[in-house]
Order: structure tokens, then C-alpha cells, then sequence
């Protein structure tokens, strides 16, 4: 008997996305689960169990495998450096991460960034020979330039709708960011037909998509 694969999957703007993605595979889970207020759900008809977690969370999950597998933004993997296998570039929830500022801005002596995540944002500037203040902020990022908290920030681009409303403009895109499929070391091991056979069917979705 085949055993039971525990994904951890983002609560958030990646679930729909990725849920699509997996019904696409064949795998049938529900388009709804992450509506409710029940975080675990086992769906033993598909071998599956589904840990819904913080996106910040998953790889957590992962590493210490609670979680067999698990889906994860690309910056949240930058970000959190977790020791998890990255298995394959799903395509979805895709934008990137960008340096921002207010139109007038230029460089000072005393440079602050505000940012969601301060390792990947010290790394840049640090390569870059450029010394600032990294500040952590946890949501809202744009609104520290306007009230002048910093004169920059590390954030999230998508559709630029957030920049223009709020009068902000991309100074550089930093990484194109994409949805990845990660899996435990162990587990990749010991549930290794069960988990390739997720990722190959995920995989031909993805291509079937692209064609
Ligand atoms: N416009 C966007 N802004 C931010 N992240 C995006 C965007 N589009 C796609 N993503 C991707 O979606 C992932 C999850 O975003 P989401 O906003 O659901 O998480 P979160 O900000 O951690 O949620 P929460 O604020 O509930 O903790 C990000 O890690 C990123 O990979
Ligand atoms: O380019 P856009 O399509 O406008 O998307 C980018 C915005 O979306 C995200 O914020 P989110 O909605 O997650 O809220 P938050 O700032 O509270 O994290 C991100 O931090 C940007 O602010």
C-alpha cells in the first residue's frame, strides 16, 4: 500500500493557484479547504493529507517533516534559507521582488531599507558594496517611504498597482519569483515513488499549460 504524502500548503494568494495546478495533475483536492477554519485535512481517497499553514511557515513544515512536501514562494525560500529539497518551478503566483522608492529619491550617506525580508535584502545590498539600515516590517511595505520610515523597501511587485496608487516607482527588479515544490529529505526518500509521482504529474501540467 502506498503511504500517505502530508502537504503543507500557503493559506493565502498561492492556494487557489496551486489548487488549480493540482486538478490540472489529475489530483483532485478541493477548491475550498483553505476557506474554512480546519487547518488539517486528510483526504486519504487521493493518499493526501493538506497542513494549511502561513506561507512563511511552509518551509519550516518541511524541513522538519511534519510536512512530506510543501508549496513555497520563491522569496519565502530566499528568505527563510530552510533545508528542504527544491523539487520543481510550479510558474505560479509569479512577480517579483523590487527595490522602490519615492521618484525624488537619491543616494544619501545614511541609507535605511524597510522590508518583509531583511536576509535577502541585506544580501543584496551587501554584494552591491551599498551599506543601509535593513528595518523588518511585516505587511504594508510601501508605507514606510511615504511616511519616512526609509527611503527605500524590498517588496513584492505584481500588477505595479500598489506603486502607483501610493506614488512609488521600481528602482531595480531584483529576482523573478515563482511558487516551488519542496520536499524533506527523508521523505523524498523513504515516500520517493509517492512524491515523484506528484511532482511528474505536476510537471506535465505545467507543460501542458505552456504549449
Ligand atoms: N502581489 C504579490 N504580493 C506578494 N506576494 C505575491 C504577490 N503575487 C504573488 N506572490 C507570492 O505569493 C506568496 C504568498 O503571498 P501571500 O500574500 O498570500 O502571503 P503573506 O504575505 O505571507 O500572507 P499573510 O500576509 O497572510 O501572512 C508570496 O510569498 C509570493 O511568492
Ligand atoms: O503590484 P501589486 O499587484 O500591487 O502587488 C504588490 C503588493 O501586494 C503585496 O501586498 P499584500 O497584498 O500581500 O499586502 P501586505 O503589504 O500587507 O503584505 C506586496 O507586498 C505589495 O504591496
Amino acid at each position: 500500500m502506498s503511504e500517505i504524502i502530508k502537504v503543507a500548503m500557503p493559506k493565502g494568494r498561492i492556494y487557489k493557484k496551486a489548487s488549480a495546478l493540482f486538478r490540472e495533475a489529475g489530483i483532485q483536492i478541493p477548491t475550498d479547504v483553505d476557506e474554512s477554519r480546519k487547518l488539517v485535512v486528510p483526504l486519504p481517497e487521493i493518499g493526501m493529507e493538506f497542513i494549511l499553514a502561513k506561507p512563511v511557515d511552509v518551509p519550516t513544515y518541511v524541513e522538519y517533516g511534519v510536512a512530506d512536501i510543501g508549496i513555497v514562494g520563491k522569496d519565502v525560500l530566499m528568505e527563510e534559507s530552510r533545508d528542504v529539497y527544491e523539487l520543481l518551478d510550479l510558474g505560479i503566483a509569479r512577480c517579483r521582488m523590487s527595490v522602490i522608492a519615492l521618484p525624488a529619491w537619491k543616494p544619501g550617506i545614511h541609507q535605511r531599507v524597510a522590508t518583509k525580508y531583511p536576509n535577502v535584502a541585506s544580501q543584496y545590498f551587501r554584494e552591491r558594496g551599498q551599506q543601509v539600515e535593513v528595518i523588518k516590517l511585516n505587511g504594508s511595505i510601501e508605507l514606510a517611504p511615504l511616511i519616512g520610515l526609509a527611503d527605500r523597501i524590498v517588496d513584492m511587485v505584481e500588477t505595479g498597482q500598489t506603486l502607483r496608487e501610493n506614488g512609488l516607482v521600481e528602482l531595480e527588479s531584483m529576482f523573478e519569483i515563482t511558487s516551488r515544490l519542496v520536499a524533506n529529505r527523508v521523505s523524498y526518500r523513504m515516500k520517493n515513488a509517492e512524491i515523484q509521482a506528484v511532482c511528474d504529474a505536476l510537471a506535465k501540467a505545467i507543460t501542458a499549460k505552456n504549449v
